[in-house]
């Protein structure tokens, strides 16, 4: 009945891990590709980002340039002026500063709304301007359709300030030559958001984008948009707007180099999944076929004595040795065994063998003592504790001899716990608390529970003589077993600097690489001889 019942938790078991893995091996499969093509698209869009905005930059800068030209121009004229603004002097001045310049194309004298002379000569009745589109702070005037002579299809752009007037080519700072097909180019009043010049597709509102920054790029209506503001505060802004097509071009050419990477990130990450996942699945089913094929065996670590030296007991630790040879270490398979059930069979197991190396010895030396590691699992059945006297009886030792082996952990269950402690020291039996300070064991346990044996856990002899702050718990360790009678095995021991630390504070036994790993049972029973 039980074991329908193990068996039936164990399919449920497995059914759900199942479900779990399936879900991790569908998000490891498909989480690195999609993981690639979000990467493509985000390095895509950043790169022509930042294509389209170094485009826009360019016209700023070049609308800038023009800007600067024209006012250079005028402050010339104005300095040069000496009463006659189309003195031939002037005149003269007027030309060479047209031929030098890259932007500025035409300047003149103004008067009224007239331009009277200019690098194209004396205009005799005077050329009408029309009044400016926009009047600057400093009363610049900006026209953004200034006519002039001989050039009526081309459109110009003009600033005018104090009686002189500068002209440039309203479509050069847009001329741009870029190697894209398809690009528009504008340049707009950052002030009112009024296109200024460019291309007629360039939308209206992509001027405003850029509010309070001076940068700003985005994707609308099948284009890249880039928009600047010039370095010239709200002199002039700029954008640039590339196809949408060149977008998706980039990011297929990431796609290329990304995806293959996605893809073998996934097989590696999927492969790892199911080979742990059938490792999880199947491991109960090995573990049953390694117990019925007598796989498991015990090494022995040494006791030691630190006054004498001498060994004085040892730890049962179980190994497995699998079909193929490998061997597997506890850590890899107790907690398997721990959570499909299976640890009770594996102590049973471990008793037996431990009886079969060593119950001569523990007859033969009645000081002797052997320790061994009990999972929460063998609290619950009162099988272990049986089993444990089934041992002492039939190899003739003490009961004292057998230390139960127990960690932190176990105890959650305080009062079942509590009873099975008690139990197993009524028999004789000797009960140590492994790995303490640890987990989340209170003092209180120590002293409800009472335990003949505490082992100092490796990670506080590690400590002794370093700066960590673990370094200290070990003395209160140390204090607390006395206080409450309790034997001390320190583990892990490694060097002689802890063991003799450990022996001055009145630890009496310790094991340890120090003294020996855990051996084959000749070995240890050589040795002990
Ligand atoms: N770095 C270092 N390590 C040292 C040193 N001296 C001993 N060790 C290792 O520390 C572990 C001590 O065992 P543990 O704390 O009871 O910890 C044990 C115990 O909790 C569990 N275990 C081992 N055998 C059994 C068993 O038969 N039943 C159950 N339930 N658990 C077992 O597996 C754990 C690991 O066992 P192992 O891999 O054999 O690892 C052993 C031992 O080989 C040292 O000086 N330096």
């Amino acid at each position: 009945m039980c074991r329908i019942n193990d068996q039936g938790q164990d399919t449920m078991r497995r059914s759900r891990a199942l479900k779990f893995i399936i879900v991790v091996a569908f998000m490891t499969a498909i989480g690195p590709v999609l993981a690639a093509v979000y990467l493509a698209r985000e390095q895509g869009l950043a790169t022509e980002f930042e294509r389209v905005t170094s485009y826009a930059q360019s016209v700023a800068n070049r609308s800038d340039r023009a800007v600067d030209q024209m006012v250079a121009a005028i402050d010339a004229l104005v300095a040069a002026n000496n009463g006659d603004p189309c003195s031939d002097t002037m005149l003269t001045q007027m030309r060479q500063l047209g031929i030098s310049m890259e932007f500025m194309k035409v300047a003149g004298a103004v008067s009224g709304e007239r331009m009277l002379c200019s690098t194209l000569g004396s205009h005799e009745e005077g050329l009408a301007l029309g009044p400016p589109d926009s009047v600057t702070p400093n009363g610049t005037q900006l026209r953004l359709n200034a006519p002039v002579p001989f050039s009526s299809e081309t459109p110009y752009i003009s600033l005018e300030r104090d009686g002189f007037i500068a002209m440039a080519h309203r479509n050069q700072a847009v001329d741009l030559m870029v190697n894209q097909e398809g690009v528009l180019f504008a340049t707009f009043d950052p002030t009112t958001g009024n296109i200024r010049t460019g291309s007629s597709e360039v939308r209206p509102r992509w001027a405003n984008a850029v509010d309070n920054a001076t940068v700003a790029a985005f994707v609308d209506e099948g284009y890249i948009v880039g928009v600047v503001r010039s370095g010239q505060v709200n002199v002039t802004g700029a954008i640039a707007a590339v196809p949408a097509r060149y977008l998706d071009e980039r990011i297929l050419t990431f796609i290329w180099v990304l995806l293959p990477i996605g893809v073998v990130t996934a097989i590696v990450l999927t492969s790892s999944v199911i080979y742990f996942a059938r490792l999880q699945v199947s491991l109960p089913t090995q573990i049953r076929q390694g117990l019925r094929r007598n796989e498991f065996y015990l090494e022995y670590q040494p006791v030691v004595d630190l006054n004498s030296g001498n060994w004085v007991g040892a730890e049962a630790l179980v190994r497995w040795r699998r079909r193929d040879g490998r061997i597997m270490q506890p850590d890899e398979f107790i907690p398997v065994a721990e959570h499909s059930g299976l640890i009770g069979l594996l102590t049973e197991r471990v008793i037996e063998v431990a009886s079969k190396d060593m119950g001569t010895t523990l007859r033969d030396a009645p000081d002797f003592f052997l320790t061994i590691n009990l999972s929460a699992r063998d609290l619950q059945s009162g099988g272990t504790l049986e089993k444990l006297m089934v041992m002492a009886r039939d190899s003739g030792a003490r009961p004292g001899q057998i230390v139960a082996e127990l960690t932190e952990r176990m105890l959650v269950d305080a009062s079942a716990a509590k009873s099975v402690i008690k139990a197993m020291r009524e028999q004789g039996l000797r009960v140590a608390i492994d790995d303490f300070g640890t987990g989340y064991c209170s003092l209180s346990y120590l002293e409800t529970m009472q335990f003949d044996c505490l082992k100092i856990d490796r990670l506080f002899v590690e400590a002794i003589d370093t700066e960590a702050a673990t370094n200290r718990v070990v003395l209160h360790i140390i204090n607390m077993a006395r206080t409450l009678d309790m034997k001390l095995i320190a583990e892990g021991v490694e060097t002689e600097a802890q063991a003799n630390y450990l022996k001055s504070q009145g630890v009496e036994f310790a094991q340890g690489w120090l003294f020996s790993r855990a051996i084959a049972p000749d070995e240890f029973l050589k040795g002990l001889a």
